[in-house]
């Protein structure tokens, strides 16, 4: 399936000090993506090469919350660094790149935000006056839809027209210029290529999901700084519109293919989720089967359920940590007593002898203690097709019921459209948009 992405390429790709595109694997990455007929929207940053510029004209750079305080000069160098070398040259080096191959090469298309007012702004205000500084108000989608139906790769550099003053030219920052475009493309995925790992925690470990509540957290704890921040706002920005949203390490080789094309990034991707509920006064659910496999009350042993979720997740949105043992601890903590009510008897595996292929745990939170909440859903790869995880739902959906509760719940990740039509499919309806 065509798919439309947004790449925001950052430090990494942009060979920091000389202000000139590095090659690296990224460019084979866009060209090979846009070959498999995905529609690609390249947004890039520049900011370390302005603020060399701006010491080269003998100025300080500034910055307030990872924004450029943008006087007249600041404005200066950054059009001339930004829209002018950087932008010129990964023009030019994708399109060199791309000459060698075979048939219609998609050519990419230098633009600013300026160009055809595809980013309309206006003053960015919420830290005080921090000079030409913008915040994203439109995008001229049509704009973009026409270009990129037109066979081009757009490379967008992240300047603004700003309404409210005479429209003159303004600063974005890059994350927000990408952010505002993929809400509004609506992409499959947008993708933030930096120079670290991924969004990292208090003791620098990658963290493998982050939803609105968690990283509102940690920039007030001050966890995330400077550059960090614009951009995970900006990433939640793009969850708006975009279906799947990740920052990931652009130094790492074909980082940005894997993410798209594998599901694998090794950063951080955002997620939200929605609360579904299924109603289950109606008539009584039959018992369920599934095939060859036994339908049993499930096991609760933390090494087995770990190492199952593990291969379970892993290369889905739902994958959320690093190793067996990781999901092994997670699992652990899931069982607690003091995290949740576990409840054993309405949860159900599906065995193939002794092999657990398929489960569906339950639940009772401690919020809302008077409703069943299915979690860890799951069936191995290479048993799913065959109605596993239907089995195991509606077999806990009946026990759930004979044991006198009206209704559950359950949490399904935006963008995982396969567990999500099941739950559809077994009269589970969305409540409410749940942010992480
Ligand atoms: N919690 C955090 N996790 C990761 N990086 C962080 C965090 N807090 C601050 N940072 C800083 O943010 C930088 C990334 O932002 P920025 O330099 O604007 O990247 P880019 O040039 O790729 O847009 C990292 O290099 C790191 O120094
Ligand atoms: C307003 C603002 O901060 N604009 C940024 C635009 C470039 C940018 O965002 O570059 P990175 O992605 O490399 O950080 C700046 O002038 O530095």
């Amino acid at each position: 399936m065509n798919k439309t992405i947004v790449v925001k390429l950052g430090g990494s790709t942009l060979g920091g000090q000389s202000g000139t595109a590095s090659p690296d694997t990224t460019l084979d990455d866009l060209i090979k993506l846009t070959r498999e007929g995905h529609q690609v929207v390249v947004v890039h940053g520049g900011g370390n090469a302005t603020s060399d510029l701006l010491r080269k004209m003998g100025e300080q750079p500034r910055f307030l919350n990872g924004l450029r305080v943008t006087d007249e000069s600041a404005l200066q160098a950054a059009t001339m660094m930004i829209r002018g070398q950087i932008n010129t040259g990964l023009v030019e080096s994708f399109n060199r790149a791309n000459r060698f191959v075979e048939g219609t090469p998609v050519l990419a298309l230098g633009l600013s935000g300026v160009d055809g007012n595809i980013l309309e702004a206006r003053r960015e205000t919420r830290f005080g006056d921090i000079g030409y500084v913008g915040e994203v108000v439109k995008v001229n989608i049509d704009l973009l839809v026409q270009v990129l139906s037109s066979g081009f790769m757009p490379i967008i550099a992240p300047l603004g027209v700003s309404v409210e003053d005479g429209a003159r030219t303004f600063n974005l920052n890059a994350d927000t210029a990408a952010a505002a475009i993929a809400a509004t493309l609506e992409a499959d995925a947008t993708v933030f290529l930096t120079d670290v790992p991924g969004v990292l925690d208090e003791q620098k470990r990658t963290i493998r999901r982050l939803g609105k509540k968690s990283s509102h957290h940690l920039i007030e704890s001050g966890v995330i700084t400077g550059g960090m921040i614009p951009k995970v706002e900006a990433a939640l920005k793009a969850l708006e519109g975009s279906r799947r949203v990740m920052v990931i390490d652009g130094r790492k080789p074909h980082a940005l293919y894997n993410a798209v094309e594998h599901y694998l990034p090794d950063g951080t991707t955002f997620v939200r989720r929605k609360l579904m509920r299924v109603n289950l006064s109606g008539a009584e659910i039959s018992p369920a089967s599934a095939q060859n496999y036994t339908l049993a009350t499930a096991p609760i042993e933390a090494d087995i359920l770990g190492e199952a979720m593990h291969r379970a997740y892993y290369g889905t949105i739902d994958y959320d940590w690093n190793t067996p043992l990781d999901a092994i601890e997670l699992i652990k903590r899931e069982l607690d007593p003091d995290w949740g009510d576990y409840m054993p008897e309405l949860s159900v595996s599906a065995t193939d002898g002794d092999k657990l292929v398929g489960l569906c745990q339950v639940v009772c939170e401690k919020e809302d203690s008077s409703e069943p909440c299915l979690t860890n859903v799951f069936t191995l790869p290479e048993f799913r097709g065959q109605g596993v995880g239907r089995a195991v739902v509606e077999e806990s959906l009946r026990r759930i019921k004979a044991a006198g509760y009206p209704s559950a719940v359950l949490r399904v990740t935006l963008g995982n459209d396969i567990a999500e039509a099941l739950y559809r499919s077994l009269g589970f309806e969305v409540v409410e948009l749940y942010e992480v």
